[in-house]
């Protein structure tokens, strides 16, 4: 049995990543989520351990002096990170792990695992873009301007990524992810063994 899929999905904040990643989740029970542990607080209807580790700022740093974490980066003012624990380990194991990410912490995960894959989520426009970080209202008038003008800059990493979805439709944005995922399993290099037995 071959490793796993290290799949990452970044992309600018209400772009839709976690909504994608639902959908794609629930399609494709086979494939695991990595949770990410946060300082940032929780939002309404978001589940500790479910949606994020939720931790404080001396938690989080005691963590990172452990080295517990696969990558992590300060993001919109909050601490986040990848806990190492079972990621890789899944990831021999055969299994598909996928991480919703940023990109300084992407970058991070790409450096020492350069066999991932890695995608981001593209909005129709702009405009498309404010309004679903608005219409999402989960943030304050200050974090929503500080999403969108960090936007800016990440859509430029875009070249740093192996593929680049526009997330217009969430079932089309889905559909693209999953023929990303097929095609990737199809590639010479994941089949050896396969390939040696026949
Ligand atoms: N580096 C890193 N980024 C993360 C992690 N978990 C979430 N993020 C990113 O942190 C950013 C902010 O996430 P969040 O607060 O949920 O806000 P949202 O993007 O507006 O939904 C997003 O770009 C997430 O992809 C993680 O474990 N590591
Ligand atoms: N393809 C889409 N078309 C229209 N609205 C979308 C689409 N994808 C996501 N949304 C909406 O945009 C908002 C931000 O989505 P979310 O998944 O929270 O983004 P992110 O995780 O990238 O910050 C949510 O209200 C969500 O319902």
């Amino acid at each position: 049995m071959g490793n796993g899929l290290l799949i990452v999905i970044s992309g600018p904040s209400g772009v839709g990543k976690g909504t994608v990643c639902r959908y794609l989740l629930d399609k494709n029970k086979e494939i695991s989520l990595s949770v990410s542990s946060t300082t940032r607080a929780p939002r309404i209807g978001e589940i500790d351990k479910v949606s994020y580790f939720f931790t404080d700022k001396e938690q989080f740093e005691k963590m990172i002096n452990n080295e517990e974490f696969l990558e992590y980066a300060y993001v919109h003012g909050n601490y986040y990170g990848t806990p190492k624990k079972n990621v890789l380990e899944k990831v021999e194991k055969g299994q598909d792990v996928l991480l919703e990410i940023d990109i300084q912490g992407a970058l991070q995960v790409k450096e020492f695992y350069p066999d991932g894959v890695f995608i981001f989520i593209l909005p129709p426009t702009m405009e498309e873009l404010k309004k679903r970080i608005v219409n999402r209202g989960t943030e304050t008038e200050a974090a929503i301007e500080e999403r969108f003008k960090t936007a800016y800059k990440e859509i430029e990493y875009v070249f740093k990524y192996d593929y680049a979805i526009l997330n217009d439709e969430i079932e089309l944005a889905v559909k693209r992810i999953e023929s990303i995922i097929e095609a990737e399993k199809c590639k010479v290099k994941r089949q050896i063994e396969i390939i040696k037995d026949i």
